[in-house]
């Protein structure tokens, strides 16, 4: 079965404590209460750029320009478990575009520390790859879900690149997610 063609771009801006990226509260569908990046599918005729623009417009009411977006590299998703979940992602960060985010239907946005992600309410591969891409680097990432498709039973990199959890194969044994207080004015949806 083909991977489906799934694109997300992080916004990044300065904060008054270090540099922001811009995430979102899924409120349906797949991933619905977790903390996502913003993006979705590619759909036919579209190139990946179009898609993300059209995806951050969707969920954000955010304007981007495909000028304006810098190439992060791939992440393919397995669920061996799911193989119609298997999702290779384009990554894209951008810097400029115009307007504020607002809430869509499918996304509560939000604006969360690069140093403290949320990774306890994100899937758990995030930790895998997006800290790599905020700080400005390419990823090609394969991460292989466990069998309860919320794990990760591995994750390899294939730039080579250095760095612990990217070129490590991990084991997390299929545990359950943890489930953290939420921080403050993202409301929890499990
Ligand atoms: N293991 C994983 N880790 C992760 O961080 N994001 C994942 C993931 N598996 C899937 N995703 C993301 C990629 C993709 O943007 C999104 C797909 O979710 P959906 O099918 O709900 O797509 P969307 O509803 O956002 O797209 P559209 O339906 O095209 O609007 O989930």
């Amino acid at each position: 079965m083909t991977a489906a063609a799934v694109t997300l771009c992080f916004l990044l801006r300065d904060g008054e404590n270090g540099s922001e990226v811009l995430l979102g509260l899924k409120q349906t569908g797949f991933g619905k209460g977790k903390i996502v990046g913003i993006g979705g599918h590619v759909e036919p005729g579209e190139s990946h750029a179009q898609a993300v623009v059209r995806e951050v417009l969707e969920e954000t009411g955010v304007v981007l320009r495909q000028e304006d977006l810098r190439d992060a590299g791939s992440v393919h998703f397995v669920f061996p478990s799911r193989p119609e979940w298997d999702m290779e992602t384009s990554l894209f960060t951008a810097r400029t575009w115009e307007g504020e985010p607002e809430p869509s239907d499918e996304i509560l946005p939000g604006w969360f520390r690069v140093d403290t992600l949320p990774v306890d309410r994100m899937w758990q591969d995030a930790d895998h790859w997006l800290p790599v891409v905020l700080e400005g680097r390419k990823v090609n990432v394969v991460v292989t879900m466990a069998t309860d498709n919320e794990s990760v039973a591995s994750s390899r990199s294939l730039l080579g690149q250095a760095g612990r959890p990217l070129d490590s194969e991990t084991a997390d044994g299929g545990a359950g997610t943890k489930v953290p207080a939420p921080p403050s004015g993202v409301p929890r949806q499990r």
